[in-house]
């Protein structure tokens, strides 16, 4: 009798975090050969696990998602959108994005999944990240149970696309592609990223902090070349931020306490972002409302 594949994904020998750093030919390898057993797998600890619907926009902040909805119904109620984002640093804007009191639904599932033993990459291209996960289906290793792809993917096409193309109309044509992976700041652990751009024509960056789950340290600096400003912006629970790519940054320290995030990119095919400073185009507002007809490209930046 052949075993199940989740129990096949969980006894499968896995490659060193050393091997996964040195990104051996080996660890491509062990990837690329278990893709659909892995896929498989997810598929099949969702129905064990009974976690088939827990994930949807009731976890979004409720005035965010009724105008997003709005949009989406009528693209000339965009505006209502927009109005909840508050530029607090040159090109960065914030907003309340997902409801604090809902995101332990997220974070038990996130729990959860870090517990069913399945294989996952972490984001070892530019945090080395050990409590992180990719998860878009472009990267080797990602987090595949369907219902989490189902509520990732309308995060990216009914949220994230359109916001960025609002706040950053040169980005609207370099933003088919989806990426994402999930961090996980930690005193002992993992602490702090160097200053750094990101490969990506708009990041969207979610904070997934339970209310009254502390920590210390672990801001984010920002750096702006026009004015050499430079700020340290810090998460409260459930709270996004949002900007180019290009915009540098560096986490820094974290102290105490933990922080989990969501880190998700739009760009275009093949990686392209625009260049800096490229005119706004005009865009009609049912444009910035659609969903591109591009299948994904494949390529991972990490
Ligand atoms: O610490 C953060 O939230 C930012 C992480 C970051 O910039 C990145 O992973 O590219
Ligand atoms: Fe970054």
């Amino acid at each position: 009798m052949t075993l199940q594949s989740l129990e096949r994904a969980r006894t499968i020998e896995r490659p060193t975090r050393e091997a996964q750093l040195q990104r051996a030919p080996s660890v491509q390898h062990f990837w690329d050969q278990n893709t659909r057993l892995f896929e498989a797998a997810w598929a099949e600890w969702e129905t064990d696990t009974d976690r088939a619907s827990v994930l949807d926009e009731s976890l979004f902040d409720a005035k965010l998602r009724t105008a997003v909805a709005q949009a989406w119904a009528d693209p000339t109620k965009e505006g209502a959108v927009k109005n909840q984002w508050k530029e607090v640093f040159p090109g960065v804007y914030e907003t309340q994005f997902f409801d604090p009191e809902k995101l332990i639904v997220l974070r038990d599932y996130m729990a959860a999944a870090a517990d069913a033993e399945i294989p996952v990459r972490p984001p070892y291209g530019i945090s080395l990240n050990r409590g992180g996960a990719m998860l878009d289906p472009r990267s080797q290793g990602y987090l595949a149970a369907p219902n989490f792809q189902t509520f990732y993917r309308n995060l990216m096409d009914a949220y994230m696309r359109p916001i960025s193309r609002l706040l950053f109309p040169d980005v609207m044509g370099y933003d088919t592609q989806t990426f994402g992976f999930s961090i996980q700041w930690q005193a002992d652990a993992d602490t702090s990223l160097r200053a750094h751009t990101d490969a990506s024509s708009v990041t969207l960056n979610l904070n997934l902090n339970l209310p009254g789950e502390e920590f210390s340290g672990s801001g984010v600096r920002f750096f702006d070349h026009a004015t050499r400003k430079i700020e340290e912006l810090t998460f409260a629970p459930g709270t996004a931020l949002i900007h180019h790519g290009s915009v540098p940054h560096e986490s820094m320290p974290i102290t105490a306490g933990e922080r989990s995030n969501f880190v998700l990119w739009l760009y275009g095919n093949h990686g392209q972002v625009p260049a800096p400073g490229s005119p706004h185009p005009v865009i009609d507002p049912k444009e910035r409302w659609s969903i591109p007809n591009v299948p994904s490209d494949g390529f991972a930046p990490f």
